[in-house]
Parts: C-alpha cells; sequence; structure tokens
C-alpha cells in the first residue's frame, strides 16, 4: 500500500453519480493503491427533518427551491470531527474560479479537499460566505447540478499525485507541464488507408524526431491556443523553431 496522499470528499445529493468514474482505471488504481481516499457523503443525511429534505423555498419569494445552508453546515461539522479541518472546502459553480491545470496542481498540493455539489436554483449564500474556502467552476455552461464538475476537478488532481500515474505516463507529465499542446501520436501500421505516418518518426534518429515533435507542439500551440504560447516557459531552442515557422508563413 502506497502512503495516503489525499483525502477528498464529496458532499453530494446523488452519490450514486459518482459510481464508474472513480471505480475505474487510474482513480481506481489510486483507491486501491491506498494514494486517494474518495468518500461520498449524502447531503440528505444531515437533513433537518425525516422527509430528509434539504431544501427550501425562497426568502424574497421566486420560482425554484433553494439548498439550505444548515445541513451542509452539519455535514462539514461531521468531517471535521472525523477528520479535521480541510485544507479547501470547494464549491462547484458556474460562478467560481475557472478551473485549469493551474490550480489542479494548486489543489493536488493539499491533503485534505472537501467537494460541495450544489443543486436546485441555487445554495443558501451564507455557504459561500462563511463555509467554503473556493469557488471552482469547470467552464461558462450551466449544468444539472455540481457532480460531473467534482469528478473532473477529482481527475484532473489525482492524476498529479506523486504514484498515481504510471512512471512512463509521468514522464510526458513533466514533458507537457510547459503548457505547450501535444504533439500528434502515432502507432501500428505505418500506413493505413493511404495514410502514412510522417517519415522522421520511422527514422530512428532521436534527435530529429525530438525535434520534430517540439516543432508540432509550437505549431499546434501557435495555431490553437496563441493564448497558451504566451505563457508557456519556452526554451531559447523554441524561439529558434517559432521563428523559423514564422519566415516560412511570411514566405
Ligand atoms: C461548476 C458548476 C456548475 C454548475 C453547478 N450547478 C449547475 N451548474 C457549472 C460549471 N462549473
Amino acid at each position: 500500500m502506497g502512503e495516503l496522499e489525499m483525502v477528498v470528499d464529496i458532499l453530494t445529493l446523488f452519490p450514486e453519480m459518482f459510481a464508474g468514474p472513480f471505480d475505474a482505471s487510474i482513480i481506481k488504481r489510486a483507491r486501491e493503491k491506498g494514494l486517494v481516499e474518495i468518500n461520498l457523503i449524502n447531503i440528505r443525511d444531515f437533513s433537518w427533518n425525516k422527509h430528509r429534505t434539504v431544501d427550501d423555498t425562497p426568502y424574497g419569494g421566486g420560482v425554484g427551491m433553494v439548498m439550505a445552508a444548515g445541513p451542509l453546515f452539519e455535514a462539514m461539522d461531521w468531517i471535521r470531527t472525523r477528520r479535521g479541518d480541510p485544507g479547501r472546502i470547494i464549491l462547484l459553480c458556474p460562478a467560481g474560479r475557472l478551473f485549469n491545470q493551474e490550480v489542479a496542481a494548486e489543489l493536488a498540493r493539499e491533503k485534505h479537499l472537501v467537494l460541495i455539489c450544489g443543486h436546485y436554483e441555487g445554495i443558501d449564500e451564507r455557504v459561500a460566505e462563511h463555509l467554503v474556502t473556493d469557488e471552482i467552476s469547470i467552464g461558462d455552461y450551466v449544468l444539472t447540478g455540481g457532480e460531473l464538475p467534482a469528478m473532473v476537478v477529482v481527475d484532473a488532481v489525482c492524476r498529479l499525485i506523486p504514484g498515481v500515474l504510471g512512471e512512463s505516463a509521468s514522464a510526458q507529465e513533466e514533458s507537457f507541464a510547459d503548457g505547450l499542446l501535444e504533439y500528434p501520436h502515432y502507432t501500428r501500421p505505418r500506413e493505413y488507408r493511404g495514410y502514412r505516418v510522417p517519415e522522421v518518426l520511422l527514422s530512428g534518429h532521436h534527435e530529429k524526431i525530438r525535434l520534430w515533435r517540439r516543432r508540432q507542439s509550437l505549431l499546434r500551440t501557435l495555431a490553437s491556443r496563441p493564448d497558451l504560447l504566451a505563457r508557456a516557459s519556452l526554451t531559447e531552442e523554441d524561439r529558434k523553431i517559432l521563428t523559423s515557422v514564422l519566415e516560412e508563413l511570411k514566405s
């Protein structure tokens, strides 16, 4: 068993939604290795009534229901008694800080995360004001709730935890840690329906292959995500490659 690197407590109304993504592949292996512990906590278990409701009508009137603060505060009390104060208490919501690789790396440094999956028209504001430490959005679209965003965050964060990815994958991680888009990948056969693999990849010339791949990453990033290029950590070699690419485009 590996040393426990991360505990993730997920507060949700639909724990059953998480069966699947966390019971397969890399996250499953990380849990089996004891590197990551993921606990699904049903907010309804902290309901204030025997009907297990956790929402109520909005003060000030209006349509829809609001998720009550009480059950969420009491679920946090329960988590604290079991495991002490979490490093972050994250509310998944459209108004949150946009999630990206940088945020994933920041969260991966924590030992204990709590993710709150909201529902209904909204959550009592006292949760955002007095309970959570971070609000995170996975993009500018409204979903049925915070569960899918929670799965995205857990996936992106857990894969950064030491030991979760295999040696080769984590080595690859290093090469893309500089924020460029990936170079194209090919595997057998050398030709498929007339589509051939680039000759350089068949040459066995490792230095040429490395340069070709780096050039492809820079070209792809320039073409599709110039914003990433502006933020990427480029080497002197990269700048020379980009200069030659731009010269070629001009000619
Ligand atoms: C995070 C949460 C959400 C969301 C939560 N509830 C409805 N949409 C959307 C995007 N990122």
